[in-house]
């Protein structure tokens, strides 16, 4: 990775700001209640690790963060106001299965890049820049389909950080990569974290949550149980259910056993 270069401290830096927050949030769909009161604040410039079991509801949050789903009560507050379309344009969301174009990784930079404006001799500075970041240099006009898993997931990340996110939404993004293909893609992650894209990321992996989290927020049943600094939540987990998860046992207090069984 090249030399970090940090964005100029603002008049704030010092205090932790509130980038986004979401107050008593609730989104339902098929009669029921999928994210119930989720009040969560996430800091500018933090990166805050959502984690909980299969169902919890962390991939539901990210996209009503990202203002893809309509909440059913509550808001979501971007720099203290109400999430409209230049705050969506201010993030950009990468999915646990990279979505990309038939064509090759290079214009798949180019096209994102052209959405928003960007033409000439700064879409191939941008191209260049985040094709050294990514490591995909000597990728560049291979068809981006034909790429492996690792190599299209930081293909993706790519194309988000190329849009000059203030944050940056990640859905599982090493699921099934193997350990070098998820260090590549923590370290991408981190790099633009140090010059200053705040993270909001889901992770089903304990280990990459201590390796990668300032703050955890953990999610219960569509509620948000626990939330706090890594070290914290990591160390000391209160709710029984983060206890659960993070000591690797099964939690249920919904699931009925089967009549019979004895449990
Ligand atoms: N459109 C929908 N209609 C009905 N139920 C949904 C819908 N989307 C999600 N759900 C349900 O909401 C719950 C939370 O889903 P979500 O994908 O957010 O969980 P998750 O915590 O990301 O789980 P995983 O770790 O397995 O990806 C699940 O029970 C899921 O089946």
């Amino acid at each position: 990775m090249p030399e970090v270069v940090p964005f100029p401290p603002t008049q704030h830096a010092k205090q932790p700001q509130t980038l986004i927050e979401t107050r008593s949030l609730s989104y339902g769909a098929t009669g029921q209640t999928l994210i119930r009161d989720v009040s969560i604040k996430v800091q500018h410039g933090k990166r805050t690790v959502l984690i909980g079991a299969n169902g919890a509801g962390k991939s539901l949050l990210l996209r009503l963060l990202h203002g893809l789903l309509p909440p059913q009560a509550g808001e979501i507050l971007w720099r203290g106001k109400p999430l409209d379309r230049a705050a969506r344009d201010a993030q950009a969301m990468v999915f646990q299965k990279p979505v990309l174009l038939r064509r090759s990784v290079a214009a798949n930079l180019r096209f994102a890049l052209s959405v928003r404006g960007v033409s000439g001799r700064e879409c191939r500075r941008r191209v260049d820049e985040a094709l050294e970041l990514a490591r995909l240099g000597h990728l560049a006009h291979r068809p981006a389909r034909v790429l492996s898993g690792g190599e299209q997931q930081r293909l993706s990340i790519a194309r988000a950080l190329t849009l000059n996110p203030d944050l940056l939404l990640l859905d599982e993004p090493t699921a099934s990569l193997d350990p070098a293909a998820t260090l590549m893609i923590e370290e991408q992650i981190n790099y633009a974290n140090a010059r200053g894209v705040s993270i909001v990321m889901v992770t089903h992996d304990a280990g990459q949550a201590r390796r990668m989290a300032d703050q955890i927020a953990f999610l219960h049943n569509g509620q948000l149980v626990e939330t706090g600094p890594a070290d914290a939540v990591l160390n000391n987990p209160a709710s029984p259910a983060a206890k659960a998860w993070l000591s690797g046992r099964l939690y249920t207090d919904t699931i009925t056993p089967p009549p019979g069984t004895g449990l």
